[in-house]
């Protein structure tokens, strides 16, 4: 278990990332004050495994990418060239069943340590929805949920997104007044997430090896997903002004995080190997700017590589962005420049990582002291509570949301 709390370390952390009159360190201050950190014991009655949802048919897709796109007036059509994805796996992501698994994982686990928390399961966007997991735990008498949202990192989409959905499904299952829900801190620093990515590149360089590549044929990406420029900017606690990265780029902690945990995974797996933090599965108007690069011109930029690992640093699962963007789309821009390419596992039911959700749940459960733990990368650990704006999406308007300070 590594905890960093040297205020120094971000700055050199941040390492390509440029100045741009920030003023770094301060990115540690959340790490530092400890006060959004719940170091009390906490009784809760049940966890709540909340994620994005899939479809599971042909007949579902419209409907999941109607929830997904809702309060946008997104028509139809549109939806259907995003469908195509989709359509080609026979209309079912698999997002469904690797949350099954990991439920069943993380039951058994959460057994194994004697720690007597049931787990329900609910979706975004499709069922089981996130009112009918809050019913079925008030039914079962359970009013206290600490949530854990498959996703590690701060922004809208992975986190601020769920903990709006969390307060709009309270009220749609008429709960508000009975029930309370904590989420578990971004966890894409702890030693559990971060292990199976570490195991994966190691395998992958080995592979290039045996194949014959040079350390200095070889280039890694980091991939994760793209986001609005806007929504980069305010990831994070929106009381620090984080750092642009190396293209000048206003990444808020998004990019940081990423950033800090690819370099950490590099060092590990891949020392001496050439690596870059790469963005994928960009949607949305043209005119809007999102994270950059992306991972298909990044590939057709690569110059004097013979091979591409590409690590799925952003992801949980082998889902629809991973199976389609990734393992299709990339895959192919890579083959058609002659490159040998592999792609490393995500963490799905790696022991390592179901262990690290059971260490998130133990330390808020026995208040465990911030300095007792994981947190691999200088950004130290993430707080227990959002603080207040963190990750808004001004685009969309305000909507309220709990498991965070107020507003
Ligand atoms: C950061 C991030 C994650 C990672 C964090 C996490 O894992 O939660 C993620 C995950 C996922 N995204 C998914 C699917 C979709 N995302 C969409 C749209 C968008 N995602 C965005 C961001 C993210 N998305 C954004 C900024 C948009 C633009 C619209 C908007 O401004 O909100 C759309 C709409 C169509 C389109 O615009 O392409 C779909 C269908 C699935 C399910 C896959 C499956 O079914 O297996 C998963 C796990
Ligand atoms: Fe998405």
């Amino acid at each position: 278990m590594t905890v960093t709390t040297d205020p120094k370390k971000p700055a050199e952390a941040a390492g390509v990332f440029l100045e741009a009159g920030a003023v770094v360190p301060s990115a540690t201050a959340h790490a530092q004050s400890g006060k959004a950190h719940v170091e009390v014991p906490t009784r809760y009655d049940a966890i709540l495994l909340s994620s994005f949802g899939g479809p599971e048919g042909q007949d579902d897709v419209i409907p999941f990418l109607r929830n997904v796109t809702r309060g946008r007036g997104i028509p139809d059509e549109r939806l259907e060239e995003v469908a195509v994805h989709y359509r080609h796996f026979g209309g079912r992501s698999p997002i469904n069943d690797q949350n099954r698994e990991l439920k069943a994982a993380l039951e058994a686990r959460l057994a194994e340590r004697g720690v007597d928390l049931p787990v329900v399961w609910g979706n975004r966007n499709w069922h089981p929805y996130l009112n009918d997991a809050m019913l079925e735990a008030d039914a079962a008498g359970h009013a206290k949920l600490l949530a854990i949202a498959t996703s590690a990192y701060s922004s809208y989409s992975s986190c601020r997104q769920y903990r709006e959905d969390w307060a709009d499904a309270l009220e749609d299952a008429g709960l508000q007044q009975r029930m309370q829900i904590d989420k578990v801190r971004a966890f894409y620093n702890h030693e559990g997430f971060v292990t199976p990515f570490v195991e994966g590149l190691r395998a992958a360089v080995a592979e290039a090896h045996d194949a014959g590549f040079a350390d200095s044929e070889i280039e890694v990406l980091f991939a994760t997903h793209s986001i609005p420029i806007d929504d980069a900017a305010r990831s994070g606690d929106p009381s620090v002004e984080w750092p642009a990265d190396a293209r000048g780029q206003t990444g808020g902690a998004y990019a940081l995080q990423h950033h800090q945990v690819s370099e950490h995974v590099a060092a590990e797996a891949a020392p001496g190997i050439a690596w870059q933090l790469v963005y994928q599965s960009r949607s949305g108007p043209a005119s809007q700017p999102w994270l950059e690069p992306d991972i298909n011109d990044a590939i057709d930029e690569l110059a004097g590589r013979k091979a591409v690992i590409i690590v799925p640093i952003g992801f949980i699962s082998d889902h629809m962005e991973v199976m389609w963007d990734l393992d299709e789309e990339a895959t192919e821009t890579a083959e058609n420049r002659g490159l040998w390419v592999r792609r490393t596992p995500t963490p799905g039911v790696h022991p390592a990582f179901v262990d690290g959700l059971v260490d998130l749940v133990l330390e808020r459960v026995e208040g465990r002291p911030v300095a007792e733990r994981s947190a691999v990368t200088a950004l130290g650990v993430e707080p227990d509570v959002c603080r207040a704006g963190c990750c808004e999406n001004t685009r969309r308007g305000f909507r309220p949301a709990i498991a965070g300070l107020q507003p």
